[in-house]
């Protein structure tokens, strides 16, 4: 049998409610991870699983902290010959963050599968044990080998650089937009019908091993009567880069310009994303990029461009350098 090691942060699968039908109004981040590997004896059939309690936290309240210690420990774990394999248990606010993060900086082409639930340990029909158990076999598969991070709930597998969350509290919340999501997990083993084409884990230039800190980037949301407050403020709390989730193709209102423009002088990097949920942010499209000196977030959502840019301002503020890291990643 494969050797998987759990790692558990918390999250509704970690939650629990007062009776078996509190679906909303319930905990997270209550059960230990050896409570939640008991509670689902058939992982014994599929992997020779261990957990380690990471964090016991509900995702909303991830934290960049939480995310270098849990990497450090992943890349700990999978520099070992008796590791196959990682699960990570985890909320499902930030699960494609914390997903995407590790996409970024994991050093290994062993399979790190990140997974969470949509209904508390207690709910009938939790969605928790069935997810694990996926996640389990996924993690202790081959096929799995290379792929990158994997988000895995609800029998479906995602890349981690595409997957978002997509309904505040149904079980077939995530998605992949447009592009789909990368397989199924059915009659205990993966089916694999495409891959992500983006350089992930093993084959990026990042490395959080001697970083105890990131860089803070803020997201700026874009509106109808936005003004420069929100995103000046940030900067005067030391913003090192911005992402604006702006709207339509990452439209920047005109009286934002000036905004930006003082920010480049500062040597804030700033990034256009876009609020819309899918497609690509074109490079010279509805911003002169070239001449605002300006990078565009390609098909990359505004939180997932916060964390490209985080690592990437580790290594360089070169506005050219870092569109390039957008266009690899
Ligand atoms: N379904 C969930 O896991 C939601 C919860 N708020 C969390 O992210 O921890």
């Amino acid at each position: 049998l494969p050797h998987v090691v759990i790692l558990a942060t918390g999250g509704t699968i970690a939650g629990t409610g007062a009776t078996s039908t509190t679906t909303i109004g319930y905990t997270a981040a209550k059960l230990g991870v050896d409570k939640m590997i008991e509670s689902v004896p058939e992982l014994k059939q599929v992997a020779d699983v261990r957990g380690e309690q990471v964090a016991q936290i509900a995702s909303e309240s991830m934290t960049n902290e939480v995310w270098l210690k849990l990497a450090k420990r992943v890349n700990q774990l999978l520099a070992q010959k008796d590791v196959d394999g990682i699960v990570i248990t985890h909320g499902t606010d930030t699960i494609e963050e914390t997903a995407y993060f590790l996409n970024l900086v994991v050093k290994s082409k062993k399979p790190v599968v990140v997974v969470g639930s949509m209904r508390p340990a207690t709910a009938i029909s939790a969605d928790g044990p069935i997810n694990l158990y996926n996640a389990v076999t996924l993690a202790g598969s081959k096929e799995a080998i290379g792929k990158g991070v994997l988000v895995s709930l609800n029998d479906q597998i995602n890349a981690a650089r595409e997957v978002t969350k997509s309904n505040t509290s149904t079980a077939d919340t995530f998605r992949t937009p447009d592009l789909g999501f990368l397989g199924y997990m059915q009659d205990n083993k993966p089916h694999f019908y495409r891959m992500s084409t983006r350089k992930n884990t093993a084959d990026t230039e990042f490395d959080v091993s001697k970083l105890d800190k990131l860089p803070r980037v803020d997201v700026v949301y874009g509106y109808a009567n936005m003004d420069r407050v929100a995103m000046d403020a940030d900067i005067a709390a030391g913003a090192k880069g911005i992402v604006q989730a702006g709207v339509g193709d990452g439209s920047i209102a005109a009286q934002m310009m000036p905004a930006f423009r003082d920010a480049r002088k500062q040597g804030v990097v700033m990034v256009r994303s876009s609020r819309v949920g899918s497609g690509i942010v074109a490079r010279n499209g509805e911003a002169n990029d070239d001449k605002e000196d300006l990078v565009v977030s390609d098909t990359l959502n505004a939180q997932k461009a916060r964390i490209l840019l985080m690592l990437a301002l580790t290594k360089t503020n070169d506005t050219k350098d870092i569109q390039r890291m957008f266009y690899t990643y």
